[in-house]
Parts: structure tokens; C-alpha cells; sequence
């Protein structure tokens, strides 16, 4: 692959091309190297100037494309040498199978699959998470070393409708760690418009980063799902802008006022209550399952059943996220929220 041709790091893993060498340097000056199917990351000409390491991530869904577009975008724009690297970046088509075929998944929903111990690699996805935690370990290896901080935004689009377009999933930094005020900030100034705080474990892209690799993690959730080239409602300009500072520069720095978090963030701020989990093929959820996420739930509702066990509103100012009674028992059908 020439600098010309590598614009097109999307089509060429799309049509499953991984033996891609890059022509060395790079316009910018930066190096490029291909890591595996759908992995790519960048290192500046001058690493011991870099504020820290960054991975985006995206298609961690197959259906979910809007912010895949976004990151070929920056991809091409390495390439051309008009995004000029500070900081090492990789950037991660997560489940490419799924993108190829337009769908959630192929076997199993990834998002569910990281954290497990090794064993049981029997499917597509199971086998493609072992092997994105690896190359996340590898890659802020080096940033350990150095002691530059280590950042991971997991990039979707939700398949409901959603009263909040944009949102991020802030999972619990490691242990004697908080939340920080200044990363949701950041978040806010990107266009991101509510901040869910998750305090429990999970098994998710950005849970794993965030345990393993002591980076500061987000799932960022940034409009609807749609299929390739039809994402022009989904406007990912300030977020675009903000990953751009991030590779190019460094970290901007808000000013904080006020005492709480939605003063201090600009947006409100939630933490994740109760997730609902289907234990058996007898779940029902009492509300649609096609919900709008950020939905007011009133208080004492009966939400859901399974068996003998009923999931009853307790919660004051309640709101349900991601509401979905397909999945397979065991995962979790929905979230509550409610103000932090
Ligand atoms: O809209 C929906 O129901 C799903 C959108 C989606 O894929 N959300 C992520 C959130 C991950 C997290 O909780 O950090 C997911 O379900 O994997
Ligand atoms: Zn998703």
C-alpha cells in the first residue's frame, strides 16, 4: 500500500487485505505500522515529546458506522500529512466480520467478552477480543514504561432512539482512582451530552482498558446506527475536533466552576443504579423494548419479571438505557440510571 492508497485502511480491511506495508516515513514524519486485521497505529518522529498515548476504537458493533467513518477519516489524514502526529495513536475496527455483513455481531456481542480468562475461544468474537486486549496490553505497554498517561475512547452508535443523543459510559477508574471532573469535561467540550458514571464491573471494551491498561476509558455513545455512507444526520464535527487535538497536540484544559458534577461537566452526570439481567427465557421487560433510551421511569413501576423474581422501580428520578430483552440469558437486558 503507497501513502496514496493507504486513505483507503477501511476498504482495504473490508476486502480482508492485512499484508499492508506502509511506505516509511510518512508525510508528516510520523511511522505507521499495520498490527493485525483492522489495527493500525502511528508513532510520532519525536516520541519523547508526546503528552500521552491514545486508542480509538470503533465497529465494536458491525451496524454501528458512523464512527468508523470518523476514524478512516483521521486515518486518511495521517496519511496525507495534514494531521501532523504529537502522541502515538492506534486505531481499532473491532469486530470486522460484523462489519462486513452490517450486523451487531456474528456469533456474540464482543462487548460482552472482554475480561474472561482465555480458555473457551470457540467463536469469531470470542477470538477477536482475546486478540484486541492483547494488542491494547502491547500497545500502552510502552506508555507504562514512559509514565505517559493512557487514554481509550471506544466509539458507538446506540440502536435505540435516545432522549440524550450523545453519551458517554464512564467506567470506575482502578482502584484508588476517581472520577475525574476534567476528563468529562473534555468529553462535554466534544459534544457529549450526558455522562453515565459505572461503578460496577463489566465486560466491556472500555471496562478492560480501563482495569488492565490503566487508561482513562469511555464507551461514547454518538447517535443512531446506521449502515455505511447514510451516517450525514450523525454529526461527529467536535468530536472529529477533539481526537484531532489529542493526536496533533495534547489535552485542553477546562476551567471547573460550581460544586456539582453537572455544574463543573456542563452536561448532567448519572450513575448506573441496577443493571437488569435476564436470568431465564421466561424475562419479560414490562416496557418496549424499543424505548428511548434516557426515558423517565416513575418510581415504584414493575419493570421487568423473570420467573419468580420481579424488578420493581425503586429508585426516584429513574431512567432506563439501553432497554433490550433479545439478548441471550445471562446479559444484562437494560440499565437504571439516575442522577449522580
Ligand atoms: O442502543 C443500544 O441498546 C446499545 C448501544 C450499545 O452498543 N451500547 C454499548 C454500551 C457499552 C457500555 O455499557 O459501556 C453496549 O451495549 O455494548
Ligand atoms: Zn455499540
Amino acid at each position: 500500500m503507497t501513502a496514496q492508497t493507504a486513505r483507503s485502511f477501511l476498504a482495504e480491511t473490508l476486502a480482508g487485505n492485512t499484508a499492508i506495508s506502509l511506505p516509511f516515513p510518512l508525510p508528516g514524519g510520523a511511522s505507521g505500522q499495520v498490527m493485525d486485521e483492522g489495527i493500525i497505529r502511528f508513532d510520532p518522529q519525536d516520541g519523547a515529546g508526546r503528552e500521552l498515548d491514545l486508542v480509538v476504537s470503533c465497529g465494536v458493533h458491525g451496524n454501528e458506522t458512523a464512527p468508523v467513518e470518523l476514524v478512516e477519516r483521521l486515518i486518511a489524514r495521517i496519511f496525507s500529512g495534514e494531521l501532523k502526529l504529537r502522541n502515538r495513536v492506534m486505531f481499532v475496527f473491532g469486530n470486522v466480520e460484523a462489519l462486513r455483513r452490517g450486523t451487531r455481531f456474528v456469533e456474540e456481542d464482543m462487548n460482552r467478552l472482554f475480561c474472561r480468562a482465555p480458555e473457551n475461544d470457540d467463536n469469531t468474537e470470542r477470538r477477536r477480543a482475546t486478540m484486541l486486549e492483547m494488542h491494547l496490553l502491547r500497545f500502552f505497554g510502552r506508555a507504562v514504561a514512559d509514565q505517559k498517561p493512557r487514554y481509550h475512547y471506544d466509539l458507538h452508535t446506540a440502536i435505540h432512539g435516545s432522549l440524550i443523543e450523545k453519551f458517554a459510559i464512564y467506567p470506575l477508574p482502578r482502584q484508588g482512582r476517581q472520577f475525574s471532573v476534567q476528563e468529562m469535561a473534555r468529553l462535554h467540550h466534544a459534544g457529549v451530552e450526558a455522562i453515565l458514571l459505572q461503578s460496577t464491573t463489566s465486560t466491556t471494551f472500555s471496562f478492560f482498558s480501563n482495569r488492565y491498561c490503566d487508561a482513562t476509558s469511555f464507551t461514547v455513545e454518538l447517535g443512531s446506527a446506521r449502515p455505511f455512507g447514510q451516517n450525514d444526520s450523525v454529526d461527529l464535527g467536535k468530536m472529529e475536533a477533539y481526537l484531532t487535538q489529542l493526536i496533533g497536540e495534547g489535552l485542553p484544559q477546562h476551567p471547573l466552576h460550581g460544586e456539582s458534577y453537572a455544574a463543573q461537566v456542563g452536561c448532567p452526570v448519572f450513575r448506573v443504579s441496577r443493571e437488569i439481567i435476564k436470568h431465564s427465557r421466561e424475562f419479560r421487560l414490562l416496557i418496549d423494548g424499543k424505548t428511548d433510551n434516557f426515558t423517565p421511569l416513575p418510581q415504584g413501576m414493575l419493570l421487568a419479571e423473570d420467573g419468580e423474581h420481579q424488578t420493581v422501580v425503586t429508585e426516584a428520578s429513574a431512567r432506563i438505557i439501553f432497554p433490550n430483552p433479545d439478548v441471550v440469558p445471562g446479559q444484562r437486558a437494560g440499565l437504571i440510571i439516575v442522577p449522580a
